[in-house]
């Protein structure tokens, strides 16, 4: 067995370096800078093996840097989520496939059908409609909701909620342009019907007027 000798050299720059690995040496360790330099000009391998090692560790170094950046990068960036219009969720109703809509977010929640507490035919009953309601109805607790993120796979596009405005301006529509046709008719009738009824109501009074002022001249001029 060898009987080696370790020791760690402390340069005044704060570097240090081994002496002798394993093996017998005569010489001193160096303790002052002046004979540090003199000890690292003597030994020009364990030197660049020195170097070596700084250069890998300061490689290390700046390699943790890197991620630790690109992680607080990553953090910082939004993050671009897939939006689906409601005929798309609506598609995924049945207990094979099972999305559910809950704050304009969509869940993918058929893994979770047989585990949820509420049960699996409330979920299913909540598809294809806005479920957030019956969601907040049920009282949900913080872990419930920290764990609906799991299924979390996107947001919905408002932009497709237009159904209901549609039927609504249908009916609008519909209402207008029944009263539309009314005013016409009025306008019709008044057109067609009112010109010739008052030209008749007007020559009516007027032939009874002259009846009457005939028979009266008539009587007067009788003896
Ligand atoms: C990803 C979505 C969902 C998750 C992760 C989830 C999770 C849970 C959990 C953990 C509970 C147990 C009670 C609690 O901790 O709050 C629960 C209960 C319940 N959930 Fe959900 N839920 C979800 C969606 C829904 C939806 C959309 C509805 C309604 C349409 C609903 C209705 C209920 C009901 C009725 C209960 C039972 C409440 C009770 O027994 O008091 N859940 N849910």
């Amino acid at each position: 067995m060898s009987s080696g000798r370790c020791s760690v050299v402390v340069g005044s720059d704060g570097h240090y370096g081994f002496s002798s690995v394993g093996r017998k040496s005569s010489a001193p360790p160096p303790t002052t800078a002046a004979s540090v330099f003199d000890w690292r000009s003597k030994n020009p391998k364990r030197e660049e093996a020195r170097k070596g090692r700084r250069r890998s560790k300061k490689k290390k170094e700046k390699k943790k840097k890197g991620k630790k950046k690109a992680l607080a990068r990553k953090e910082k960036m939004p993050t671009i989520t897939k939006l689906y219009s409601m005929e798309e969720v609506s598609k995924h109703n049945t207990n094979d496939d099972c999305w559910i809509v809950v704050n304009g977010n969509v869940y993918d929640v058929t893994m979770y059908l047989d585990e949820h507490p509420g049960g699996d035919d409330v979920l299913l009953a909540a598809t294809g409609k806005d479920a957030t309601e019956d969601f907040e109805d049920a009282g949900h607790s913080k872990t419930a909701r920290d764990l609906m993120q799991e299924y979390f796979i996107g947001e919905l596009d408002t932009t497709t909620l237009i159904s209901t405005p549609i039927a609504e301006l249908e009916i609008f529509q519909k209402d207008k342009s029944s009263s539309d046709f009314s005013s016409k008719l009025m306008s019709k009738a008044v057109q067609y019907w009112a010109f010739p009824a008052a030209i008749i109501g007007i020559s009516v009074v007027a032939a009874i007027l002259c009846t009457q002022l005939a028979n009266t001249i008539l009587l007067k001029l009788l003896p």
